[in-house]
């Protein structure tokens, strides 16, 4: 067994195995002068039941990396290679398109950013859901399908649900629109549901809202869930678990509480002391110095080595990769992670905040 194959395997519940498991993950995308390498190497499983949070930066690899699973990437071409990808006893990535047509949208639902590009404008929201409903089962009758769908409605608490069944996209509001889509994705009682930014297009208070619908879809249907965010705010309200990504790998994986309290990554770190802070002075608030590395041609040794505090200028971190590295319960790809809790220390000191007791 291999490092990889370690990771992430503590079930929520003793004898569950992963709802998907992926392994040796790599995407490159063919762009303009050269191939993006969006997503290398990553290796992670999802458990029944779990809220799976992909947090990182703009562009480190999280909607490729997940998309890539459902063959959903648009051009430009994308190469995707690796596996397998275990989902229900199948390999995903040697499904064809119509194999995978029966699995998105029954088994696998999706929730995106903005439902407007997701909904067809001109078909009624209650068409739609019913229209997904009835493409899984053809035997289910219109009456039945429509009363499905009211039901569907109101559960996510759109009011009026008969009346706004009649209704198309543009006559729902954002955050109404992000509970019809989360109905949609409830119809067929998925078994995972990928909710990718699925309220970053919302105001603060509506995005409070949609994320306690997103939380009943899954006590209703017991589905796992992925979420994707750059937002470690919604991390730390939902998820169970977490995946750090940075540059196309994963650095940090960790359950949401210890990696909150002790990150084993200066990049979790660095995500961490950059969160706005209700009793946090402005000129306290810390952000990440520098920019992401090109994907194009991503730095030699440590992706995140450029603006890391801990290289102080090493060797090590300039010329050699860091395997992600299994520390039991946890896992990080940091040549010196045994050296965070100092640097956590230093920080919390910075902020004016006291470092939280260990929690791995
Ligand atoms: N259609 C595309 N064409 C070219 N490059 C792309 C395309 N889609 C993604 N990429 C590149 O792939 C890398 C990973 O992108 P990805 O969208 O997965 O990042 P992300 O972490 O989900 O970011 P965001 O939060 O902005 O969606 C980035 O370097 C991005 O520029």
């Amino acid at each position: 067994m291999n490092s990889a194959d370690r990771i992430n395997t503590l079930p929520p519940a003793p004898g569950d195995g992963p709802l998907l498991s992926v392994r040796n993950l790599s995407v490159q995308l063919k762009v303009e002068g050269g191939t993006v390498h969006a997503v290398r190497d990553v290796s992670w499983d999802i458990y029944p039941g779990e809220i799976l949070g992909i947090v990182g930066e703009s562009g480190s690899g999280k909607s490729v990396s997940v998309n890539a699973l459902l063959k959903l990437l648009p051009s430009p071409p994308a190469i995707v290679t690796g596996g397998p990808v275990l989902f229900d006893g199948h390999d995903l990535l040697t499904l064809s398109e119509r194999q995978l047509r029966r699995i998105r949208g029954r088994r696998i639902a999706m929730i995106f950013q903005d439902p407007m590009t997701s909904f067809n404008p001109v078909k009624t929201i209650g068409h739609q859901i019913s229209e997904t409903i009835r493409v899984h089962d053809r035997r289910i009758s219109r009456h039945a399908t429509r009363a499905r769908t009211i039901e569907l409605l109101t559960k996510v608490g759109v009011p009026s649900p008969a009346t706004r069944y009649k209704q198309f996209p543009h006559e729902f509001s954002g955050g109404m629109r992000q509970r019809a889509m989360i109905a949609m994705a409830m119809a067929n009682q998925p078994k995972l549901i990928i909710a990718d930014e699925p309220t970053t297009a919302l105001d603060v208070t509506i995005q409070a809202q949609v994320l306690e619908v997103l939380q009943l879809a899954q006590q209703e249907t017991g589905a796992g869930i992925i979420l994707i965010t750059h937002d470690l705010g919604l991390i730390a309200e939902l998820a169970d678990r977490v995946l750090v990504m940075y540059a196309g790998k994963i650095v940090e994986s960790a359950r949401a509480l210890p990696l909150f309290q002790q990150p084993r990554h200066p990049y979790t770190l660095a995500l961490l002391a950059s969160l706005p802070r209700i009793d946090a002075e402005l000129d306290h608030l810390v952000s990440i110095p520098g920019q992401p590395p090109s994907l194009i041609s991503p730095p030699p040794g440590c992706a995140f080595h450029p603006r890391c505090h801990l290289t102080r200028g090493r060797e090590q971190c300039h010329t050699q990769q860091p395997d992600l590295v299994d520390l039991g319960r946890r896992a990080t790809a940091c040549h010196f992670w045994n050296e965070m809790d100092q640097e956590t220390a230093t920080i919390a000191s910075e902020l004016g905040t006291t470092p939280a007791r260990r929690q791995d």
